[in-house]
């Protein structure tokens, strides 16, 4: 069964053009999706409508069988606790220390006073401890965020999302700061999250070759429409050049 359906999705900023026409697409519970295309093609604008960051103008997002455009303010709430976000730039707080960068993540199922007062639990300081072994970086706990290379601080992003205990994270081109090697372990941990903790990801790509290497299907985006949807085998030349409008051979970062 879909974990998240989208239907008939219209997005426009502006009176004047539409980012995204008549978008449709399911995902089931545990893949992971990556949404590709060239630049502006509407790939961020799609990701926020589904935790509704951006407001959509037409279509439905139905996530974990509630209607996403029909929930007031404490069920949006709720929704978001239920779908982490990866940055691009992290989004950490960089005066704070990395363990309390990742504790932000359970904001949502606080009191605001709780959240503001920074009131965490033991079970959920060991939680976010547990995390940040696991990724590789608990020695790194008690430092400043921003003494963190790029690839730590992303491997903190994706802790702060694991603690919310999401069924989905968005992740919003989460390699495009980070050199080969960082790319390669975030994109690594991403795919664990997916097949060992059943963590459904759909993540926003611009590199063909890691979207093919990394995903269960794909998702090819061009001028807001999706142009192809399928497995990563069965990405040809012929569906690369219908989403990008460029020869393949252009596309192959390594
Ligand atoms: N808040 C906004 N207000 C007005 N226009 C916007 C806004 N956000 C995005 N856009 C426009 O929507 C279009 C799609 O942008 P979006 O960031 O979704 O594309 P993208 O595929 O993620 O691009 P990139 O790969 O460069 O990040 C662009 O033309 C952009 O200028």
């Amino acid at each position: 069964m879909a974990l998240l359906k989208v239907e008939g999705l219209g997005k426009s900023y502006t009176a004047d053009k539409k980012i995204l026409k008549n978008i449709s697409f399911e995902i089931k519970a545990g893949e992971l999706v990556s949404i590709i295309g060239p630049s502006g093609a509407g790939k961020s604008t799609l990701l926020r409508c589904i935790n509704r960051m951006v407001e959509f103008n037409e279509g439905k997002i139905i996530f974990n069988n509630q209607e996403v455009g029909n929930l007031n303010k404490k069920e949006l709430r709720h929704l978001r606790a239920n779908i982490g976000m990866v940055f691009q730039h992290y989004n950490l707080v960089p005066r704070l220390t990395v363990i309390e960068n990742v504790l932000h993540g359970r904001f949502g199922y606080k009191t605001t006073m709780q959240g503001l007062l920074g009131r965490y639990t033991e079970k959920e300081k060991a939680a976010a401890f547990h995390l940040l072994e696991k990724m590789g970086i608990h020695e790194h706990a008690y430092k400043r965020c921003d003494q963190l290379s790029g690839g730590q601080q992303q491997r903190v992003g994706i802790c702060r999302a694991l603690i919310q205990e999401p069924k989905l994270i968005l992740c919003d081109e989460p390699i495009a700061s980070l050199d080969p090697n960082s790319s390669k372990i975030i994109m690594d941990l991403l795919k664990s999250i997916s097949t060992e903790m059943g963590i459904t990801c759909l993540v926003n790509l611009h590199q063909v070759d890691v979207a093919q290497y990394y995903s269960d299907r794909i998702i090819g985006l061009n001028k807001g429409e999706i142009v192809f949807n399928g497995n990563s085998t069965e990405l040809h030349e012929d569906n690369i050049n219908r989403i990008y409008g460029t020869k393949t051979e252009d596309l192959i970062t390594s």
